[in-house]
């Protein structure tokens, strides 16, 4: 399983490469990675687990943030309450976003990464709404659309398979700079 100590920081150059496409079938290699991955995301959700094994949350990990410049990422966005089933659980391949809202999405908390020890304090300005294809672990072509929470998750793992982090989006000038095309979640 992976601990803190195996997740890459800001400096690793492989944090701001273009990751390869990973190719079908997946090697067990691969077929590991993506297990290993979500395994982070379970095991960090737990309060008592995560306190065990001092792993700090996460909602999504990204391959090379394990070290694997590859166009994997493991997400695991929980329901509303406790014993709700999670809104999102997979691991998804080589995802592109198709198409996009004009509207802008920004979490009101901002954002935080694994791979950022220091947190960035800022409006992280992505897109509101999006349209999603990728490869489930199957290499079944998926699509789907998101909005609000999901879509900010699912945009930020995918900016890690491109090399950018969170906070290259938060305005420099003026990092918490409200407009009015901007969509603030909760
Ligand atoms: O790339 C994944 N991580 O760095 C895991 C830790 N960060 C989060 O779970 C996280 C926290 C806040 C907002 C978003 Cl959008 C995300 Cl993704
Ligand atoms: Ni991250």
């Amino acid at each position: 399983m992976y601990l803190m100590k195996d997740i890459t920081r800001d400096g690793n150059p492989v944090l701001r490469q273009e990751a390869s496409k990973v190719t079908f079938p997946l090697s067990a290699e691969n077929e590991k990675l993506a297990a290993d991955m979500m395994e982070y995301l379970v095991i960090s959700q737990d309060e008592t687990l995560n306190e065990k094994y001092k792993l700090r949350p996460g909602v999504g990990l990204a391959a090379p943030q394990v070290g694997h410049s590859k166009q994997m990422t493991a997400i695991l966005i929980p329901g509303e309450y406790e014993d709700d089933e999670p809104l999102f659980k997979g691991v998804i391949c080589n995802p592109v976003i198709i198409s996009h809202s004009v509207q802008n999405g920004a979490l009101e908390m901002g954002e935080g990464c694994l791979s950022v020890d220091e947190d960035v304090p800022g409006f992280v300005i992505r897109h509101e709404r999006i349209t999603v294809r990728f490869q489930n672990l199957a290499g079944e072509t998926v699509k789907i659309r998101l909005k609000d929470y999901p879509a900010i998750v699912f945009q930020h793992e995918i900016d890690h398979l491109h090399g950018i982090l969170y906070y290259d989006h938060i305005n420099k000038l003026d990092p918490w700079a409200e407009d009015e095309d901007t969509k603030y979640i909760k």
